[in-house]
């Protein structure tokens, strides 16, 4: 694929951040004042190479996301999209993926939970799709080991660990994921059990899924703490920019 491709990003915002706690949708969410889905809509535009962003809102929050998005300040080169989404991410994706116009060869998909990635992470995503790649996921390595556990006895009782893998062999998947459209709509098409990415619908195709270098700074806000680390990031930016 050349640098002429043409690349669109799908960016899942629906969810409710239930492990969050009570609040607004995740992705509306305010980091630095800004909403959390601005700061992930921005760092996709930031790469010169997508053209498209869609974003798939909370299924009654589409004018909301609209509204946002006219208000704040994005590149002209990007046109931008907005979709109702579904119950799981995976029908977010999919009602993104719908949303595409003809001529779009690369895709990438990106968690709006995710709204700190850096722009090198980004087009290291795109480049390794231009490549040649079908798939490609950032990754990192673990820091922790990893255990996996099998049924209690009783509800009371504690897991039992089964096995311990190999650490090193073990990658912690980022988004965005970048793919061949036409691998991802085949993905989407043909995949009906529920998976926790987008690589993993291709991975179930038989298709290979390559990794690139994560970074730590791309890191899913998931539970409250990840509010307080996401706001340290951007106030060491901030200070960063001040010199
Ligand atoms: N029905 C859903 C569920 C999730 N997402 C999106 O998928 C991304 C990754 O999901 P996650 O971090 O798990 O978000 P939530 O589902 O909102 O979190 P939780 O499970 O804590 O409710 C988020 O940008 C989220 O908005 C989505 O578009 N549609
Ligand atoms: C896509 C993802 O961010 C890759 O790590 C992750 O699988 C999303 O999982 P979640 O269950 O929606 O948090």
């Amino acid at each position: 694929m050349s640098s002429e491709s043409r690349t669109a990003v799908v960016i899942p915002a629906a969810g409710r951040g239930v492990r969050l706690g009570p609040g607004a949708p995740k992705a509306l969410r305010a980091l630095n004042g800004t909403p959390m889905l601005i700061h992930a809509v921005r760092a996709m535009a930031e790469s010169r190479a997508v053209s498209l962003v869609v974003v798939v809102a909370p299924p009654d929050g589409a004018q909301e996301v609209k509204t946002l998005l006219d208000d704040h300040a994005l590149p002209d080169r990007t046109d931008f999209v907005v979709v109702p989404g579904g119950d799981s991410r995976q029908e977010s994706v999919r009602a993104g993926l719908d949303a595409l116009p003809p001529g779009i060869d690369i895709v990438l998909v990106h968690d709006a939970a995710r709204p700190l990635v850096p722009v090198d992470t980004v087009d290291g995503v795109i480049e390794a799709v231009r490549d040649g790649a079908p798939a490609v996921v950032p990754a990192l390595p673990l820091a922790d080991t990893v255990k996996q556990v099998g049924p209690a006895e009783a509800p009371d009782a504690p897991e039992p660990v089964v096995a311990t893998p190999e650490r090193a062999t073990l990658r912690a998947v980022q988004t965005p994921q970048g793919f061949d459209h036409a691998t991802l709509r085949r993905a989407h098409d043909t995949v009906t059990e529920a998976v926790t990415d987008d690589a993993g619908m291709v991975e179930r195709l038989g298709l290979p899924v390559v990794v690139v270098p994560g970074h730590e700074e791309a890191f899913k806000v998931t539970r409250p703490l990840d509010l307080v680390l996401a706001e340290a990031v951007l106030a060491r930016r901030r200070a960063n920019d001040g010199f």
